[in-house]
């Protein structure tokens, strides 16, 4: 662990920043250890078990992030779980292995059985400190607690020099008792303490003064690293795990996706970014290259099968999209205006401004712009109003869309003699279709309804030559979808021919009919305008 503060220098620098004052003002910069448990406490998460192969990808990506210290799983457990943690240790290089025991002999041998190999390995020994599991599930004295914790610390300290020693549920234990524990766990080995939140039930403040308290009452706590292990019970995990390193913390245990028991751990890469982006305030660094967050936690998602919330800070997929008007102007003008951090920081490829219906002009401007389309005032205003009316029919609109609307309202504007003002469809398996159209031209209206046709499209076809007068000859009928989901827009795409002469028109709309009944009156414009095209292929998709 040579690229690791040793505990003296971290205590120091702990000692350096006074404990009354949350960090503040002119404190040094520590180096906070990142101890990962996303392959043990990670996949204590129901449903969230990985096999040998996934294991080992897993613990390759947290070197490649620059963890300190992985624990590889619980060898104790199962076969299979000895068994990661024996190829982890002897494959995987570049961090710290750990192995989970209870305080029992059998349990500490078998972890260091499995733990041998690795260059640096730890071997983490926990035992329950409170009195809830003190009564209730361990059945024991404090002196029986005190006794057996000291034994295996020394158990563990007898097969490695680097001991780790959790009072489980500590956040809940007396303060006396949890002193006498952790001292007697120093005396006897242990390198590190951890000071677990077992249950999520600590508050910012409570954590920060039992850290305190630990390093003002327990005389030799100079010698050994303290750290923080917080669930997510009350949603409070990553900001306890902070308000720890805030009072001496040198070591955060966490997990990726804050994967774990339960509601969780805290999350590794919201605390990284927290430390990261508020440098300023906690005067703490870590070995993680952030850029690796995103693809980390993509790869323990894919492997655990637990999906990340689109909101989950850092890694969602919301983290860095905006799709508020206000906020897209804002961002377009001046990056910072809304972004704390940059995409790129995290490994995410670029911001990602969602035009949806709360988009305004700024933002819808800007991707047309990058879709090789430069808008005038008067085009962006009429592409915007349709985008709006399409915007309250989707929950998303791609650049598929705007393709779309673009072409529409600009071919729209060569001859807008005949408008769509509304059309019904009544079509079934064993029924002939029915279609009901009103079109406008110079203010007045014409309505038609025909029952007849091969479907609704032909029927539609009928209605509209009917109630314009103008035959068209079909050459052409094309139909794709011009964005993905069930609510993608579909584009029309015709050519006709009329009198001789060959006629294009382009229709968009969530709704086939009204695709196709927009793109033959975008031809029939174009008959009544005279814009010709040549005989060919229609422009492929
Ligand atoms: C807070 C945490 O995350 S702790 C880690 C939790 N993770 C796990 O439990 C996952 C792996 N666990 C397992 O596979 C199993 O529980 C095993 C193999 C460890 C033990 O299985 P079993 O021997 O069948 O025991 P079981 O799980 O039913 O009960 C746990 C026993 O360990 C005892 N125990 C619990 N913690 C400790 C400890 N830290 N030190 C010593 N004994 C302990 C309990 O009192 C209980 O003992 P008892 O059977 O005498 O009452
Ligand atoms: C084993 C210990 C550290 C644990 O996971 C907990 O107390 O939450
Ligand atoms: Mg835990």
């Amino acid at each position: 662990m040579s690229d690791q503060p040793t505990p003296d220098a971290m205590t120091q620098s702990a000692e350096s920043q006074s404990a009354d004052s949350p960090a503040t003002e002119n404190l040094a910069t520590r180096q906070i250890r990142i101890f990962d448990t996303t392959l043990r406490d990670g996949e204590q998460s129901p449903g969230a078990s990985m096999n040998l192969a996934e294991k080992l990808e897993v613990a390759s990506a947290l070197v490649d992030l620059g963890v300190d210290i992985i624990e590889a799983g619980f060898p104790i457990a199962s076969p299979g779980d000895f068994e990661s943690v024996r190829q982890i240790a002897t494959t995987i290089r570049g961090a710290t292995i750990c192995g989970l025991a209870r305080c029992a002999e059998k349990d500490i041998d078998r972890a260091w059985e499995a733990l041998k190999t690795a260059p640096q390995a730890r071997i983490h020994v926990f035992l329950a400190t409170s009195a809830i599991h003190r009564e209730f599930k361990l059945r024991m004295t404090p002196d029986e607690i005190v006794e057996r914790a000291v034994a295996g610390v020394r158990r563990a300290a007898s097969h490695c020099d680097d001991v780790e020693f959790s009072p489980e549920d500590a956040c809940r234990t007396e303060h006396d008792f949890l002193c006498r524990v952790v001292e007697a766990a120093i005396d006897a080995g242990a390198t590190t303490i951890n000071v677990p939140d077992t249950v999520g039930y600590t508050t910012p403040g409570e954590i920060f003064d039992r850290f305190k308290m630990l390093r003002d009452r327990v005389p030799n706590m100079d010698k050994a690293v303290l750290s923080t292990h917080c669930h997510d019970d009350l949603g409070m995990a990553v900001a306890n795990s902070l308000a720890a390193v805030d009072a001496g913390a040198g070591q955060i245990e966490c997990t990726i996706n804050g994967i774990g028991e339960r509601a969780g751990n805290a999350a590794l890469e919201e605390l990284v970014m927290a430390m990261k982006t508020r440098q300023d305030f906690y005067h703490c660094q870590t070995n993680i290259n952030s850029k690796r967050l995103v693809p980390v936690s993509r790869l323990v998602s894919k492997t655990t099968g637990i999906n990340v919330q689109r909101n989950k800070a850092i890694v969602g997929r919301n983290a860095f999209a905006h799709e508020s008007g206000i906020h897209q102007d804002g961002m377009l003008k001046e990056r910072t205006t809304y972004e704390i951090m940059s995409p790129e920081e995290v490994g995410f490829t670029k911001t990602d401004l969602v035009l949806g219906k709360h988009s305004g002009r700024a933002a819808l401007a800007d991707r047309a712009k990058q879709l090789g389309m430069t808008l005038t005032g008067e085009q962006l205003q009429e592409v915007f109003e349709a985008f709006k009316e399409l915007a309250d029919k989707k929950k998303e609109i791609y650049d598929g869309d705007i393709v779309a609307l673009v072409q529409q309202k600009i071919s729209e504007t060569v001859a807008p003699e005949w408008t769509l003002i509304d059309y019904e469809v009544t079509s079934g398996k064993n029924q002939t279709p029915n279609v009901r159209v009103t079109l406008r031209r110079d203010e007045q209206d014409f309505t038609e309804q025909v029952a007849q046709g091969d479907g609704p499209i032909d029927a539609a076809f009928w209605a509209v030559e009917k109630i314009t007068g103008i035959q068209l000859v079909c050459k052409d009928f094309r139909v794709r979808s011009a964005t993905l989901g069930r609510d993608a827009i579909g584009e029309v795409n015709l050519e006709v021919e009329h009198e001789g002469k060959t006629y294009r028109g382009t229709g968009v709309s969530t709704d086939s009919v009204e695709s196709t009944i927009l793109a033959m009156l975008n031809a029939i414009n174009r008959v009544v305008a005279g814009i010709a095209s040549d005989p060919g292929e229609l422009p492929q998709p």
